[in-house]
Formats: structure tokens, C-alpha cells, sequence
């Protein structure tokens, strides 16, 4: 404008090699949690929010805007229209279809499909080189969705899966050990939610596997009930929120945000993220299951192979099956 020609006088366009451009699409609980946490922790210097009301986008936009003074650089942008969304490195899809009372997962599963059939092509056309976090449930269906809707390789596509679980594995272990969660190592992988695996065998404190002391852990045997008090609770752990508050948003947005933070600074740390497992574990099919994975600014670099008991590739296989027979009766056209 005027008033900035007689303020400034451009010597040269200003260039922005460290574009670090989120988008969140979808600005209800879960997307406005991502989007808080990644401004919170300085690790965008642009955030983008879409969706399909308006009034609701205007007002987080400017709630976040009016709170810039206190962060570091950041612009925050928000549209219903897609063209905003241009150039971004990372897009967090957090939107979806509501459950409808007595509504078959199946159901569920096709009105996101069709939602999604909107929203990937479009993220992908503004932003043909980006990577997309899906975090919308049933998130390791609609992983495969996104990542056959946007046409981009598997790498690029992958879906917050059991990364808080995860993390609320580790967290319940500390509870019981008595040791700070980041020095409690366990994972949870496979199917996000009630089929999600714990591998028993790979809990370890200073590398020192529980197993070894616990033979019986994670089994039914286990006088312990290491499975029941740990892992079982963490499957409940998101009901008791739900019921208790109606939904969950802080902890999914503070796991996206580092997420992102891997993205953003190349890190290369390892996540439980929902990936195309086609090849391992002896599975054969396209499906998308949490494994412990490399992340970096290219999205999924490589996929940890852990040595799993016989059970636990069993249960992935279990939910291989569960899982391609509902995308088997997605259609995409
Ligand atoms: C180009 O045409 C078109 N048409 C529809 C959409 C679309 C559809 C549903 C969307 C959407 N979900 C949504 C919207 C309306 C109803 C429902 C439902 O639960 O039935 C779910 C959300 C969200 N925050 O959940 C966010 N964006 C959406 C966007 C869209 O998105 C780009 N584009």
C-alpha cells in the first residue's frame, strides 16, 4: 500500500527460505489443539486453518492472532477456500464425518471417504510437495484413503496411528516404575485403539527388557497383570476422557505438535506412526498399521523392524484382515 512505499523503500522482495508452513484442516477440539501447540511451540512461521463454517474459522483465526504478541513470528491464516493452503510443508487432516447414533463403522468409514475425496485432492493441489499427518478416526482407514486419494508416495502420507498411545503406555509405566516417562521405553503399534498391540517384549528401562525380570509380562498368566493395569488402560484411557469431558483434544494436539517438530527440523526421531506396512510382518496388502518409524522433512524415511513374539504379529495380521475387508467395500470413484 502507499502508507508502505512512504515507510519502506523495497531494495529486493523479500525471499523466505525457511518457509515453515502448517495446514490444519478442520478447526474443531482436535484441530485447534494442533494448531495452538505448533504456535505455542514456535515451529511454524505460518499457520493455515480450513474448513467448511466461516464464522467458526474467522473466530479461531483471530482468538490465535490476538495471541501473536506473545509468540514468536507466525503468520495465521484461515479460508474455506483451499488457495490459502499453497505451499504448505505439512497438512494435519483432523476433519471427519460425526458418528451418527447407531451408525455402522462401515457407514462412518464411506461419509469421511467422501469428505476426504474433497479435501486431499485439494491439499495436494496447492501443495503438490507436502506432507499429510491424518488424524481423523478410523485413522489407519482413512491413512490409506488419503494416501490413495492424493496420489503421493507412501512416505509422505501417514496417520498419528498409536503415537499417543504410545505415549500413554510410557507414561502408565512410569506411574508403576516409578522413573520418568522418558526413560520408560515401550511401544504400542498396529491397529489405533481397542486392537492396538503392546510389544511386551521390547519394554525396557536403560535397555534392561521387563521381560527378562517378568517372563510372563503381557501375558494372561502374568501374576502381575501387566497387560490389564498398563496397556488395557491405556485403551480405556480415551473412553474415560470422552465420557468425561466429551472429547479429547490436549494430549492428540501436543502429539501432533511434536510430530511436526520432527518434520520441521528434519530431527529423524522415531514415532509409532500409522504407515503402509505392505511387506512386513509377513503382510502382503496395502494397509496402514502403526510401526515404529524415522521421521524427517521427507516424511518416512525407514520403518523399524522389531524382532515381535509370535502373538503380537498374529494380532497384526488379525487387524490386516479387519482392516482390508473394510477397504475392500470403500469405494472411490
Ligand atoms: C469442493 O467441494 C467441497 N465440498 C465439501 C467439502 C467438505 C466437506 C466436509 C467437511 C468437513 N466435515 C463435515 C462437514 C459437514 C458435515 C459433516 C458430517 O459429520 O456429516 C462433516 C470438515 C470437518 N471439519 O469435519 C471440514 N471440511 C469439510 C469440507 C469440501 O472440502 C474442501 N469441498
Amino acid at each position: 500500500t502507499s502508507t508502505i512505499k512512504e515507510l519502506f523503500e523495497e531494495v529486493a522482495p523479500p525471499v523466505d527460505t525457511q518457509h515453515a508452513k502448517v495446514t490444519v484442516v478442520g478447526v474443531g477440539q482436535v484441530g485447534m489443539a494442533c494448531a495452538y501447540s505448533i504456535l505455542q511451540q514456535n515451529l511454524a512461521n505460518e499457520i493455515c486453518l480450513v474448513d467448511m463454517v466461516e464464522e467458526k474459522l474467522k473466530g479461531e483465526m483471530m482468538d490465535l492472532q490476538h495471541g501473536l504478541s506473545f509468540t514468536r513470528h507466525c503468520v495465521v491464516k484461515a479460508d474455506t477456500d483451499y488457495n490459502i493452503t499453497a505451499n504448505s510443508k505439512l497438512c494435519v487432516i483432523t476433519a471427519g464425518a460425526r458418528q451418527r447414533e447407531g451408525e455402522t463403522r462401515l457407514s462412518l468409514v464411506q461419509r469421511n471417504v467422501e469428505i476426504f475425496k474433497k479435501i486431499v485432492p485439494n491439499l495436494v493441489k496447492h501443495s503438490p510437495d507436502t506432507l499429510i499427518l491424518v488424524v481423523s478416526n478410523p485413522v489407519d482407514v482413512l491413512t490409506y484413503v488419503t494416501w490413495k486419494l492424493s496420489g503421493l508416495p507412501k512416505e509422505r502420507i501417514f496417520g498419528s496411528g498409536t503415537n499417543l498411545d504410545s505415549a500413554r503406555f510410557r507414561f502408565l509405566l512410569s506411574e508403576k516404575l516409578k522413573i520418568a516417562p522418558s526413560s520408560c521405553h515401550g511401544w504400542i503399534i498396529g491397529e489405533h485403539g481397542d486392537s492396538s498391540v503392546a510389544v511386551w517384549s521390547g519394554v525396557n528401562v536403560a535397555g534392561v527388557n521387563l521381560h527378562e525380570v517378568f517372563p510372563d509380562i503381557g501375558q494372561t498368566s502374568d501374576e502381575e497383570h501387566w497387560e490389564t493395569k498398563i496397556h488395557q488402560k491405556v485403551i480405556e484411557s480415551a473412553y474415560d476422557v470422552i465420557k468425561l469431558k466429551g472429547y479429547t483434544s490436549w494430549a492428540i494436539g501436543l502429539s501432533v505438535a511434536k510430530i511436526a517438530q520432527g518434520i520441521l527440523s528434519n530431527s529423524r526421531n522415531v514415532f509409532a506412526l500409522s504407515t503402509n506396512v505392505k511387506g512386513l510382518h509377513g503382510i502382503s496388502e496395502d494397509v496402514y498399521l502403526s510401526l515404529p518409524v524415522v521421521l524427517g522433512a521427507g516424511g518416512i524415511t525407514h520403518v523399524v523392524k522389531q524382532n515381535l513374539e509370535k502373538q503380537e504379529v498374529e494380532k497384526l495380521h488379525k487387524s490386516a484382515k479387519a482392516l482390508l475387508s473394510i477397504q475392500n467395500n470403500i469405494t472411490f470413484e
